[in-house]
């Protein structure tokens, strides 16, 4: 008994995930068997047979997994290589390299490799033996085995001789002479496989003795699994999406004959479910004890793909413990047999009857009689029906592991029906509050504009309700021009907004009669963020204020800033005026802002401020008004009462980031895109950033539904019309760039917010745990995550200011600002 051999291999990172991780990756070599692999939570150290990292070569894998097995192949001892690893990992390329005919030396795999190394140990065995190689293809392909060297052969049948060999029957086999005839039948693979299929390769070798006559065979079988996939990150449908269920399932099968072969003895005894797929059944011999085997796990390096690694390198492991017991595979020839003692079963009989039949006969021939003798009860079908009791068995497990999956999938089907059903329900609620409101002509817009908010996420998208806001606008703008100015509160401006653009019908004749934006053409400047820079937003759209002390310190009165006095947007209102600020600030802000100067002023020195026109995007750090102009609720006094004297719908009692850059722009602050109702000036740019958004789109639990991506939508809308006006026609094209662009970086997102959002469930979860705690207070997890996004937001602003040349996209690390100023509070002035 001897152990599979189970090794892993790295393939190098390919360009895409280098530029994407930096060129850092998931593992650390320890030596040649062991490495520590670094996942982002754990370490945890593995150790295989042989480990290959990035620079091995094809011949150094060929040396240790495969050499040993061809030379076992010339002495009649079984052997399978098998790659296994997620889609890209490098199976194919550990299989066949490049390609199997044109590939120069170094990358030639390992089949090309066997071929030779088969030819080689020949030549130099003895001269006693006869040996035939032959050689057969087959891919299993939506669960059915396909010959690859006879392509009407599309259903082959897996059967089990009386040496327990398994066997495909009536494949097509080939006899080859010498290396290069074989590469190229097999190149004709190249053509034929599809991408998506177990190929494997046969090829056996049968010695005869020219003495004694005794034949022996040894087989040589690689496996180039077909790569394990996640549906969900492929995003894949249809056909693929079959195909690809359809791998996972045999892939899953390949999982359970492992476990079963390595549940200890009491449970090995018991049922090993090969019959589960093709695959399994396949490779019955080889890790069932009749081959010498060796696993190959192909993996990335790369920290995207580390839970894909992790999985491989578990399978691997666990299929380090299958014991195998290789065989010589031996059989008499039949004029051994004439002469000998063998009393031949009925079954070996018919076997024998059969095959030479089969040499005489075409393979529809041999398939009927096969079939007659089935009928007659005088042959059986090995794959059918084996002995009762296994039969029974494969047959009650069968029926017990699809019947748990039908429930599985029942389950799963009536939780989404209810979800389905509740959504409707909760639409048709809405529909019904809606029509109600219309019938007894309530016009109370606020209360309507505070559903259609507050329910935006459950039951339209957040661009419907947007959609709806601006009709609203625009029909007010139709009717009344816009230089009407809507007094009152927020809830009595969209009152009169809503109630005129209450006709639909208006909208399509009523283009927007916009202010002049004739200096918006030139869009040089985007800035994205979060509550550091909020002035007003969250409080605005959500209400919900901080309470005091929040901004009284600097504004007296709460702006919307979640902050007691300014931001640090604040204080780059202009760096050679200092006294700006300065009359406005208590003491303690004096000595923060003197500090803060310090930080920034290399920066703001630096930048050339000619800007025509700001376009923000982002949230409370930024949002100028949007959320409190959305009407949700408005912000009470004293929010920003000093420096602008109303509140100013910042979550701050003063100024915001934006406005100190605005300032230190010469530029007038953003008004936001939704105080677009009371005839505010976006001649030198807008504001779409929103309190409480995401960068993912709104879900049913989001606080603002004004998403980046919405935001983004807001903007090209606003863009669109601002054009429209200029010259009718150029919109398109410039449209189109910038709704390209923004996909790009939206779609480049999530990933890095998976870690954000761990971060943030852990605040909410661990925050008053106090071994969740760092010994500055602050939740450690949260402080982790905010980090690693930090980090790879950097690397993102510099791939897209790599991309983009002409911008400038300026990274802040707000988080190392506001630490330092937490751990070293009583250097800036604090008790
Ligand atoms: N060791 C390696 N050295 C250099 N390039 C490699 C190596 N391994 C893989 N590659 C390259 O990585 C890419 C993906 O490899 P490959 O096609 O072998 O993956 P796979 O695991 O077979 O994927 P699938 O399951 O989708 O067939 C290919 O371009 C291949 O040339």
């Amino acid at each position: 008994m001897s152990n599979i051999t189970v090794c892993a291999r790295f393939r190098p990172l390919s360009s895409k995930e280098k530029k994407d991780s930096r060129d850092n990756i998931c593992i650390s070599s320890l030596n040649s068997e062991s490495f520590v692999f670094k996942e982002e939570k754990e370490e945890c150290t593995f150790s295989f047979d042989k480990v290959f990292y990035e620079e091995s070569m094809q011949a150094d894998v060929y040396e240790f997994l495969a050499l040993p097995i061809v030379k076992d192949a010339v002495k009649g001892v079984n052997g399978t290589i098998i790659t296994y690893g997620q889609t890209g990992a490098g199976k194919t390329y550990s299989v066949e390299g490049t390609s199997i005919l044109e590939c120069d030396e170094q990358k030639k795999g390992l089949l090309p490799r066997v071929v030779d190394g088969l030819f080689e140990c020949i030549k130099s065995a003895d001269e006693l033996t006869k040996y035939t190689v032959k050689l057969s293809m087959v891919e299993i392909y939506m669960e059915k085995v396909r010959d690859l060297l006879d392509l009407t052969k599309d259903n082959i049948q897996i059967k089990e001789n009386k040496m327990q060999e398994i066997l495909l029957s009536g494949v097509t086999e080939i006899t080859i002479s010498n290396p290069e005839g074989a590469l190229q039948s097999l190149s004709t693979e190249m053509n034929v496989g599809s991408s998506r299929s177990h190929c494997v390769y046969i090829l056996t070798v049968q010695l005869e003795s020219t003495t004694d006559k005794r034949v022996k065979t040894g087989k040589v079988i690689l496996v180039d699994l077909a790569g394990s996939e996640k549906v969900e990150k492929s995003g894949a449908e249809g056909k693929v999406l079959e195909e690809a269920k359809t791998i996972n399932k045999s892939l899953s099968a390949l999982g359970n004959v492992i476990n079963a072969l390595t549940c200890g003895p009491s449970a090995r005894s018991s049922h090993i479910p090969f019959r589960d797929s093709k695959l399994t059944r396949i490779l019955q011999d080889a890790l069932g004890g009749n081959s010498r085997t060796v696993l190959l796990c192909c993996c990335s390096p790369s920290p995207s793909n580390a839970l894909e690694t992790l999985s491989t390198l578990r399978f691997g492991t666990r299929a380090k413990h299958i014991k195998a017991s290789p065989l010589v595979s031996c059989r008499e020839d039949r004029h051994a047999k004439k002469h000998g003692d063998i009393t031949l079963t009925k079954d070996e009989s018919c076997d024998r009857i059969l095959n030479k039949l089969r040499e005489r006969l075409d393979d529809e021939d041999v398939r009927l009689l096969e079939e007659l003798f089935m009928l007659e009860g005088l042959f059986f079908d090995v794959n059918s029906v084996e002995d009762v009791e296994s039969a029974y068995q494969d047959v009650t497990s069968w029926t017990i592991s699809s019947l748990q999956q039908t429930v599985e999938e029942l389950i799963y089907t009536v939780e989404e029906l209810e979800d389905k059903n509740k959504a409707l329900k909760a639409r048709l609620a809405y529909a019904e509050r809606l029509d109600a409101m219309s019938k007894k002509n309530e016009d109370n817009a606020g209360v309507l504009f505070k559903m259609i908010v507050s329910d935006s996420a459950k039951y339209c998208n957040a661009r419907m309700i947007f959609g709806f806001l601006i009709y609203g606008i625009h029909s007010n703008m139709e009717k009344d021009g816009i230089n009407e100015t809507l007094h009152g509160t927020q809830e009595e401006k969209w009152s009169k907004v809503v109630r005129k653009g209450n006709n639909t019908s208006k909208h399509s004749q009523c283009p927007l009669k916009a202010p002049n934006f004739s200096n918006l053409l030139t869009i040089l400047v985007f800035n994205f963020g979060d509550s550091n820079s909020d002035t007003g937003d969250l409080a605005a759209g959500l209400g919900f204020l901080p309470g005091p002390p929040y901004g009284r310190a600097y504004f007296k009165t709460p702006t919307g800033r979640f902050c007691d006095g300014r931001l640090i947007v604040d204080f780059l209102r202009n760096p050679s005026s200092p006294s700006i600020a300065l009359p406005m600030a208590s003491k303690t802000c004096i000595l923060n802002f003197l500090t803060l100067l310090s930080i920034f002023l290399p920066l703001t020195q630096s930048l050339q401020f000619n800007f025509p026109a700001v376009f923000n995007f982002g949230d409370s750090n930024s949002d100028t008004g949007n959320l409190v102009a959305a009407g949700i609720e408005s912000i009470r006094p004293p929010y920003g009462e000093i420096h602008f004297q109303i509140p100013s719908g910042r979550y701050c009692d003063g100024r915001l980031i934006i406005d100190f850059l605005m300032d230190a722009m010469e530029l007038p602050f953003l008004n936001a895109y939704l105080e677009s109702v009371g005839a505010p000036n976006f001649r030198k740019g807008c504001n779409f950033a929103a309190a409480g958004s995401t960068i993912l789109p709104a879900t049913a639990t989001s606080v603002c539904p004004f998403s980046f991506g919405i935001q983004v939508n807001q903007f090209l809308q606003f863009k669109a019309r601002a054009l429209e006006l200029l010259a009718k026609g150029q919109n398109d094209l410039a449209g189109a760039f910038y709704s390209k662009t923004f996909d790009q970086i939206v779609a480049s997102i999530p990933d890095i917010l998976v870690e954000f959002e761990t971060g943030i469930k852990n605040v909410l979860k661990f925050g008053s745990d106090p071994s969740k705690l760092d010994e500055l207070g602050c939740v450690s997890a949260h402080n982790q995550a905010a980090k690693l996004f930090n980090l790879q937001l950097h690397g993102l602003t510099k791939k897209l200011q790599g991309q983009h040349s002409d911008s400038n996209i300026t990274y802040v690390d707000i988080y190392t600002i506001k630490s330092n100023l937490i751990a070293n509070y009583s250097r800036y002035g604090k008790d």
